[in-house]
């Protein structure tokens, strides 16, 4: 067997037509333009080139964009009077703060001092319990994406195996939640998982977001699984030349390939629809603030 090529980067780009089209109603019908502000502390490169990119594609599909770069020395206090000042600022309807942060600051209580109504990572405590309860929440990015491609492909994905590999805040516990509220039967699994292969081969779906390169091998998938691979690694690849990298995910993606019905490659799979759903949540959460509609097919 050899996998359909689950398109992020062309989905990607459907989200964020549909998004361009909700901003230009809400202009238009409303005179209002959402505003996405986002916060970055330090200079870490990926993060910057990260924090560019969603600026521009702010701005491209119509809404207002903020950034707020602060030096890598930054005091808590300071950054949060940044986020207290964007909380109280009406044409603010989303706020991000990029991560990772400086070890100096407290992630969690500067993530916690957003106000949940523009918390369009949906990493607030608030939200997270709002998710976990089954309740109307922000949703974070990355998870959303994956569910969005899933959804797509599956159209239900009602009483699937899904294996969550992963148990992170910002991606494993969210997706599983998500795939919960999908009626899916959910594995959550980890380092310390015993027969983690076994486990693996059981599912319909598996979702890779571990942060190891490449470890999912292909005898791990059951033939005609769905592969997502939330990893983002980047390997010296001295072959393409001095000093050149590579990027891989999670799952060894030729191997994998064989065996599942679909996969999402990297890059160009879940990495495109993190931005994408950033800018739907950012709409959504202008539309909420506003006593609006909300956007369809853009929320979970
Ligand atoms: N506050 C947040 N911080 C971080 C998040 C997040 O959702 N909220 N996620 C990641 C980084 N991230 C967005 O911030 C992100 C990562 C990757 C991509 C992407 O499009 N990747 C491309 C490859 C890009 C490359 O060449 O390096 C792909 O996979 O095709 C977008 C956004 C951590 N921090």
């Amino acid at each position: 067997m050899s996998a359909k090529i689950i398109d992020g980067k062309a989905f990607a780009a459907t989200v964020r037509t549909q998004v361009a089209e909700h901003v230009s109603r809400l202009k238009q019908d409303h005179g209002i333009t959402p505003g996405l502000a986002v916060v970055l502390v330090g200079e870490d490169p990926a993060s910057q080139v990260y924090v560019r990119s969603k600026g521009k594609q702010t701005t491209e599909v119509g809404m207002k964009s903020v950034e707020h770069k602060l030096e890598v020395d930054t005091s808590e206090p300071d950054l949060l009077a940044v986020i207290d000042q964007l909380n109280n600022d009406p044409d603010i309807h989303g706020i991000l703060v990029q991560l990772p942060l400086p070890k100096h600051l407290d992630e969690d209580l500067v993530i916690n001092s957003i106000d949940p109504a523009k918390d369009v990572d949906g990493f607030h405590i608030s939200n997270v319990g709002l998710l976990g309860t089954g309740q109307k929440s922000m949703v974070p990015c990355t998870p959303l994406g994956c569910l969005m491609m899933l959804r797509d492909y599956h159209g239900s994905l009602s009483g699937m195996d899904a294996v969550v590999i992963g148990r992170s805040n910002i991606v494993g516990k969210p997706m599983a939640q998500l795939l919960l509220g999908d009626s899916c039967t959910v594995t959550i699994a980890h380092s310390r998982t015993k027969d983690l292969a076994d486990v693996v081969r059981r599912a319909d779906i598996v979702v890779a977001a571990v942060g190891r390169p490449e470890m999912v091998p292909g005898d791990w998938i059951k033939p005609g699984a769905t592969v997502i691979d939330v990893g983002i690694n980047r390997l010296d690849a001295p072959e393409r030349g001095e000093g050149k990298t590579r990027l891989v995910g999670d799952v060894d993606y030729d191997s994998c390939a064989a065996v599942a019905g679909a996969i999402t490659p990297v890059p160009g799979g879940v990495g495109p629809m993190t931005i994408a759903c950033l800018l739907a949540n950012t709409v959504t959460a202008c539309c909420r603030a506003n006593g609006l509609a909300e956007p369809e097919g853009l929320t979970a």
